[in-house]
């Protein structure tokens, strides 16, 4: 029996199936939603008695398709995980590429087996920070990680799916003007999964990185372009190489049983790029020089006491820094102290970590942000848009301020930003980080802020601030806010939103629930952009700054 391709939904995925099944499912893919087909390739191919088709086959559906999931309250919002982003940048390369009379074919050509190595010329980077290349039947994209637009590369098929295939880097046959080889620092990069544009320019990042926000804004807002702003430009990071104050390389072990005496030591480090195993690290130099020691002592620690460890585990490595004033040089340039940083490996104890003259001290296994050197100038910015200028009323007085610190984390907003407000609300899910928040707020003379454990959306329930005066600050974890926090922001309607995130698309997603449910609020989006947190990866830290029209 002999896979064919034969199915195309209206977004241009295909699917091989066994070529008796051809008329039925044309008859689906002209008539039905893609997700039918897909279920009924599955179904089919599910079979027990077609077990040795299906390892033959590609695989014929697209990413992690969903087994049985936990229902929670965010199946719905599933919106800008990796796969997701790359499938976006996929359907709109292969849309662009082809010309508006184009057919696909009823019959192709089969695809590359496994393992072929085959010649692509790269023509755009995915927001996820692969290079695409499209088939010369403009039918599939190959993803070639490290590559750049306008690399002529040989690479190896990896895995197929249905629009597009993933390969390995083989070969750099014609490089890109952008490529720049003589700028890589990492005897790992090119393996290692955790940078991806080493052999790129700042700015060439930083400009990409501009376009990923720009893309996001245009794919995952759901908004008209004329409500979105042109994006600002992305803030440089004061240092783009061992800037990284948190590393936390893992290594495998054995199911059950603990390591035997004679085991050797296993590879301890990064995953590797496209593959599920753990790639032996050294040495990262994207860590700052003292997590880069604490590396070297850890591995070596793993090493000497494997007998100890029942399974693999996540080693911790993080920078805590001490400040000597009472060291101060009067002759001295800036800064008036000396530093001592160590590295702390237990999550349980305490790290602190200065931003400017704010001192933060929480649990090494908090969160917390991981590039110390941009936070002065980030928090700086941050604390530009939340705060307006009092302004005089009829009898003269300034009128306050109010501000929400939605997702408050060790309180790094409102300690930075309180000083300009009346009042201050923190609200985190973690009481550990409530707890630093509380301590962090009175060691750096901030009594004006109250900071409660819970999930985001509780904080409406305490808040009482005058909503035209109150500004909200909302940085949440990669999946972004659930729609009854969303609901809620709204039913207060603050003056000023301040939307910071790691992840832009469902920054995206966010800002644009925000606009199309906020009737009768008016909102605008102000300012758009980015800080460049991670130089030499894929991510940016995004803000969207919202204001309510008066
Ligand atoms: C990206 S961090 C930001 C922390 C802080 N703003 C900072 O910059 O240090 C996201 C924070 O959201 C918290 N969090 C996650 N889910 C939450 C929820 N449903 N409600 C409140 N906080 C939550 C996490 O504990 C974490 O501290």
């Amino acid at each position: 029996m002999n896979p064919r391709l034969v199915a195309y939904s209206r977004q241009l995925h295909c699917y091989l199936v066994p070529s008796h099944l051809n008329q039925h499912l044309l008859l689906q893919s002209y008539n039905s939603p893609v997700h039918l087909i897909r279920d009924f390739a599955r179904i089919y191919m599910s079979g027990a008695k077609r077990a040795n088709e299906l390892s033959s086959f590609p695989r014929l559906l697209d990413n992690r398709q969903p087994r049985k999931k936990k229902k929670t309250a965010n199946t719905q919002r599933s919106e800008g995980s990796i796969d997701d982003v790359r499938l976006h940048d996929i359907q709109w390369l292969l849309q662009e590429s082809r010309p508006n009379n184009f057919e696909p074919p009823l019959e192709v050509e089969p695809l590359p087996p496994l393992l072929t190595q085959i010649e692509l010329s790269i023509t755009m980077l995915s927001s996820t920070g692969d290079g695409l290349a499209v088939s010369e039947d403009l039918l599939r994209v190959y993803v070639v990680p490290f590559s750049v637009p306008g690399d002529k590369v040989l690479a190896k098929v990896v895995k197929h799916f249905p629009s597009h295939s993933t390969t390995d880097l083989l070969e750099v046959k014609v490089p890109s003007k952008d490529r720049q080889d003589d700028l890589v620092f990492c005897k790992y990069f090119g393996k290692c999964s955790g940078c991806q544009f080493q052999m790129l320019s700042d700015d060439y990042q930083r400009n990409h990185k501009h376009k990923v926000i720009e893309k996001a804004m245009a794919n995952f807002s759901n908004l008209d372009p004329s409500l979105i702003p042109p994006i600002g430009e992305i803030m440089p990071s004061p240092i783009s190489q061992g800037y990284r104050t948190k590393l936390t390389p893992h290594f495998d072990g054995p199911r059950r049983g603990g390591f035997k005496p004679d085991a050797p030591t296993p590879d301890i480090g990064f995953q590797m790029t496209g593959r599920h195993f753990v790639l032996d690290i050294e040495d990262c130099p994207i860590g700052t020089e003292i997590v880069r020691t604490g590396l070297k002592s850890q591995r070596k620690y793993v090493r000497d006491n494997l007998q100890t460890f029942k399974r693999g585990a996540t080693l911790l490595l993080r920078e805590s820094t001490e400040r000597n004033i009472s060291s101060i040089d009067p002759n001295a340039s800036l800064p008036p102290y000396k530093e001592l940083k160590t590295c702390v490996t237990n999550s349980k104890d305490f790290v602190t970590e200065w931003v400017g003259a704010f001192k933060f001290t929480y649990p090494a296994g908090a969160f917390f942000q991981n590039n110390n050197s941009i936070l002065l100038n980030f928090t700086n910015f941050v604390r530009e848009q939340l705060y307006v200028p009092p302004t005089s009323d009829h009898r003269g007085e300034s009128t306050d301020a109010y501000l929400i610190d939605a997702y408050c984390g060790s309180g790094l907003f409102s300690i930075c930003c309180g000083h300009k407000f009346k009042s201050v609300m923190g609200i985190d899910i973690s009481s550990q980080s409530i707890e630093s928040a509380r301590k962090n707020a009175e060691e750096n003379g901030i009594y004006n802020a109250k900071f409660i454990t819970g999930n985001a959306e509780a904080l409406f329930a305490d808040v009482d601030f005058p909503p035209d005066k109150t500004s909200v600050v909302i940085d949440p974890p990669r999946k972004g806010c659930d729609e009854l926090f969303l609901d809620q922001l709204l039913k207060l309607a603050p003056r000023r939103i301040v939307y910071i995130s790691c992840n832009v698309h469902t920054m995206a997603r966010d800002v644009g629930w925000i606009l199309q449910h906020a009737t009768g609020n008016n909102y605008m989006i102000e300012k758009l952009g980015g800080f460049d947190f991670f130089p030499q990866t894929h991510h940016v830290e995004g803000y969207a700054v919202l204001s309510k029209s008066t």
